[in-house]
């Protein structure tokens, strides 16, 4: 079979990181091929420069025999190239239909586009109305608008990054089944993933990459998913486990909390009430957007509460800004790594200054230690394995899992009391996944108090000591996570609204 997409020794280098090193790599007709490997292994480098936004430095692609050398995203698409992005390029204050055309270089009128979206969205199964207003759309409805986007345009090969760490279980099995369909059609599909128990339920073949060359290949029907994360990494990955010690005294308190929603598209947080104490990981699931991001914005100081309504150790702090709850050691690192965790333009020495400055000492008498911050900065890269060139890069370069590390082990090597964190693992390798759980339940054991906020329910019965449910801003009760089953956190989900 003549391959559809066939890269030959692609090569592109970054200041001071060869993000890919001689990749070769075909892609059939109707295949769904994954491309694997640890955090910055150079997976998303290598699909920009299928999509046309980023150059190589040397090497050839042929796409259906043809030389391939789009110049832009535009150029890709007209060679029958689609790409859904993990972070989602739409605006909230404008129709589906719109949003459409806004991509498009020459949009019909929006009643035709309108039809064209609904025939796309009943033709692989992706119900969409065009008339609705994307920022009351859900995160898997805006993916599928991602989706549809790229159907208009008939693609023979789809990019996919990451597409299911949005997506609630049921989403996630329709996705399966329209990929499936896109495939049976002949669609290529590349799919990258770090949820290797779906790339073994989705892929037919695939390539793995480790640090900017592919050091082999993994047949996702046959190979375990441990075999696949060993064979990434290169090494064994260590097992987490929920935290050992007995619970302490009481570290964090939340009393009837609520809190009106932050704007139109928000969550208000409804009587939330709970407790956790010394060597408890409290995980709270949910499907982002019930109330994730607000709960952790009124934790965090980013919204004020009546003071009571937060009780650190004892003390009131609902009334206290993030800088003040920071020196009772109380911090917190939000989902949306770049733009609220870390800052993009900024070196890691200065957003290790940001969140570090008053537990590590990094400001003396108004002046700023960078001597420090760089040492802090440097400890969080050794002490998490963030892949970088330095402290100096800036947050924008890292890749997404290793940014994500960052931003989880700067917290934790602050010493929290209480830490609060937000889909910790989003993004992350299954080996670096591991390690942040790893880190995360070693802080309770040490004395802490750990809230884990996640979509991924695996994750949190692997490291929580007691689960609870987020649905519609209103939080159900704790309850010990030990033996929980799948089917009876479904049910809290369900009933955490009356709850
Ligand atoms: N714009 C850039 N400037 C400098 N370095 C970059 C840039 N983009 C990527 N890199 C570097 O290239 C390497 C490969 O990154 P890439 O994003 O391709 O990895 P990845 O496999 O997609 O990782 P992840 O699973 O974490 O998303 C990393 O070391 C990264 O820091």
């Amino acid at each position: 079979m003549t391959p559809l997409l066939q890269i030959d020794g692609l090569t592109k280098a970054y200041p001071g990181v060869v993000a890919n090193d001689d990749v070769s790599l075909t892609v059939l007709p109707g295949e769904v091929h994954a491309l694997l490997g640890e955090n910055g292994a150079g997976k998303s480098t290598l699909v920009k420069a299928i999509y046309g936004l980023v150059a190589p430095d040397s090497g050839t692609m042929t796409l259906e025999g043809r030389p391939f050398v789009p110049a832009s995203p535009h150029a890709a698409r007209a060679a029958g190239v689609g790409m859904v992005f993990q972070h989602f390029s739409l605006w909230g204050a404008l129709s589906v239909a719109e949003n459409v055309a806004l991509g498009m270089e020459d949009p019909p009128p929006l009643r035709d586009l309108a039809r064209r979206i609904r025939d796309v969205s009943a033709e692989y199964g992706l119900p969409l109305d065009p008339a609705r207003l994307v920022g009351d759309l859900s995160a898997g409805e805006r993916q599928r608008v991602e989706i549809v986007r790229c159907l208009l345009g008939r693609p023979r090969l789809l990019v996919m990054d990451e597409p299911t760490s949005v997506l609630t279980p049921q989403e996630v099995d329709a996705l399966f089944a329209t990929l499936g369909k896109l495939s049976a059609e002949g669609t290529a599909i590349l799919y990258i993933s770090h949820k290797l128990e779906e790339i073994r339920a989705l892929c037919d073949r695939a390539t793995i990459l480790r640090r900017g060359r592919v050091v082999g290949t993994a047949d996702p029907k046959a190979d375990s998913a441990r075999a696949m994360a060993e064979a990434m990494v290169g090494g064994t990955i260590p097992e987490a486990r929920p935290a050992q010690a007995a619970p302490g005294a009481v570290r964090l308190e939340v009393r009837a909390l609520s809190l009106p929603a932050p704007d139109a598209f928000g969550t208000a947080l409804r009587d939330v009430s709970f407790q956790v104490r010394a060597g408890e990981v409290l995980g709270i699931g949910g499907v982002a957007g019930n109330g994730q991001d607000e709960l952790l914005a009124a934790l965090s100081g980013e919204r004020r509460s009546p003071p009571g309504a937060v009780l650190m150790d004892g003390g009131q702090a609902g009334h206290l800004p993030p800088p003040a709850r920071r020196r009772l050691g109380l911090l917190s690192a939000p989902e949306e790594r770049l733009g609220h965790a870390a800052a993009p333009a900024m070196t890691l020495t200065e957003n290790a200054l940001m969140t570090g400055a008053a537990r590590r000492g990094l400001v003396r008498r108004g002046l700023v230690s960078w001597k420090g911050a760089r040492r802090f900065a440097r400890e969080v890269i050794e002490g998490f394995d963030v892949r970088t060139p330095s402290t100096e890069t800036p947050a924008r370069a890292l890749s997404g899992g290793n940014l994500q590390k960052f931003v989880i082990g700067r917290e934790i090597l602050q010493d929290p009391q209480v830490l609060v964190v937000n889909q910790p693992t989003w993004g992350v390798d299954a080996s670096a996944a591991s390690a942040i759980r790893r880190a995360l339940t070693d802080l309770a054991e040490g004395g802490a108090a750990v809230v884990v906020i996640s979509q991924d329910l695996d994750e949190l019965l692997e490291i929580a000591t007691r689960f609870a449910a987020l649905a519609g801003g209103r939080l159900s009760t704790a309850v010990p996570a030990a033996g929980l089953t799948l089917d009876r956190i479904g049910l809290m989900l369900g009933g955490a609204e009356a709850a």
